[in-house]
């Protein structure tokens, strides 16, 4: 048996050797995970991951069993797992979980928590970084939207928006992947904020949906004849704001059509993370000086500090019906690397997850 931390946590996880049957075990556990067999390249593909399974120990005194529920896939992964991971590596993920056995005194079986499992049905923890759903979850809504429009995706498009942006009451705002996680709670954000908002899609069921949760314009970035004549059309005027999730051709056009003094939160580049040979793009420095732009990267996890104030604001407009959520759900653990590549094929309205 070896223990120690991996890399979906840096936290406490213990790492199951392979196929190890310790002889101790009185009740044995089996979990399934799935491992990066081969690093992506270009497109991930099924046969880059493979599905393990280990035997689980009994718990040792201070420790946890918990089996996941639902579980996240999302674009960070493909970046993460270059940067980040080594062939063989659990792929690294967050899920809900309900807790099956207890021996820490600080959670009770059945409870469920948002974790940093990695993907895998089973896991066992020492509760260290276990977020307990915010206080006030009604029964009526799915816990999976802690993953999503009450989790990360959301306190993503939170901060980026009201710290990062700074929105105003009346301006512009423009987001692209605007129906997926992030985007989606981007643009709900800034209607609650009084913006006059944009968003740029993958499908006119898509484009539907945005006009649907209250985006006052939204197009097809795939059909429209020239993107600068969309993003002229939707807002002549030009933005105050652009929430920019993905980087590359669609970034370089959009820079053009900033207003003087706009602010560029870039949040992500999924066109972006699939290449395999590094793109030249155009050149920033002419309208960022001569319209004295702003333009910062963030990450999501410099804000969890925060995340106690943003889950319970986001809570409480989604029970107020003022955020609106839409789900992908994608049935079975087996299906994790599908649901994952359908990502980047744009398959997804809202968060996307996996159902054990
Ligand atoms: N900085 C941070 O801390 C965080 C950043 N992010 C980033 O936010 C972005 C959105 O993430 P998230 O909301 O979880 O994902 P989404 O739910 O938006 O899913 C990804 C979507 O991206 C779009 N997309 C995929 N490939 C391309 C492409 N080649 N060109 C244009 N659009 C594409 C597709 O929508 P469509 O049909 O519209 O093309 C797809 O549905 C990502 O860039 C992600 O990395 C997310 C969380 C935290
Ligand atoms: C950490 C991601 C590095 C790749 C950066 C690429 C794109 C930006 C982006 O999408 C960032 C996403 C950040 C997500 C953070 C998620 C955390 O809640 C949990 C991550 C899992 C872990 O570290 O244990």
């Amino acid at each position: 048996m070896l223990s120690g931390t991996d890399k979906n946590n840096g936290q406490n996880i213990e790492m199951i050797q392979r196929h190890s049957f310790p002889p101790s075990c009185s009740k044995m556990v089996t979990a399934k995970a799935w491992a990066l067999k081969k690093h992506f390249d270009g497109l991930p593909k099924a046969s880059d991951l493979e599905l393990i399974t280990t035997e689980l120990p009994n718990l040792k005194d201070g420790q946890l069993l918990l089996e996941s529920v639902f579980l996240s896939v999302d674009p960070y992964m493909r970046p993460y797992s270059q940067r980040d991971m080594k062939e063989g590596d659990i792929m690294v993920g967050t899920q809900v979980a309900r807790i099956v056995e207890s021996k820490n005194p600080a959670f009770t079986a059945g409870t469920f928590v948002v974790a940093r499992g990695g993907w895998r049905t089973h896991f066992i923890s020492d509760g260290k970084d276990l977020l307990l759903l915010p206080s006030g979850w009604p029964e009526s809504l799915p816990k999976s939207v802690a993953l999503g429009t009450v989790g990360m995706p959301g306190l993503t498009a939170y901060f980026g928006l009201l710290e990062i942006c700074k929105i105003k009451p009346g301006e512009t705002v423009l987001v692209n992947a605007a129906a997926g996680a992030v985007g989606s709670v981007v643009g709900q954000i800034a209607k609650i904020g009084g913006c006059k908002v944009v968003g740029s899609t993958g499908s006119d069921d898509k484009v539907a949906y945005l006009k649907s949760i209250g985006f006052d314009e939204a197009f097809n970035y795939k059909t429209v004849a020239s993107l600068d004549e969309a993003l002229r059309k939707a807002s002549p005027d030009g933005y105050d704001c652009f929430f920019d999730n993905v980087g590359g051709e669609f970034s370089s056009v959009a820079i053009h059509q900033m207003k003087m003094f706009g602010r560029i939160v870039v949040c992500g580049a999924v066109s972006q993370y699939n290449n395999t040979v590094p793109q030249k793009g155009t050149f920033v420095q002419f309208p960022i000086v001569f319209k004295q732009l702003r333009m910062e990267g963030f990450i999501v996890t410099n804000w969890y500090n925060r995340q106690e104030e943003a889950l319970k604001a986001l809570l409480k407009w989604v029970v107020e019906g003022k955020l609106k959520f839409h789900e992908h759900i994608t049935e079975g653990f087996e299906n994790m690397p599908m649901a994952f590549i359908g990502l980047f094929k744009g398959e997804n309205l809202g968060k996307a997850i996996v159902k054990v």
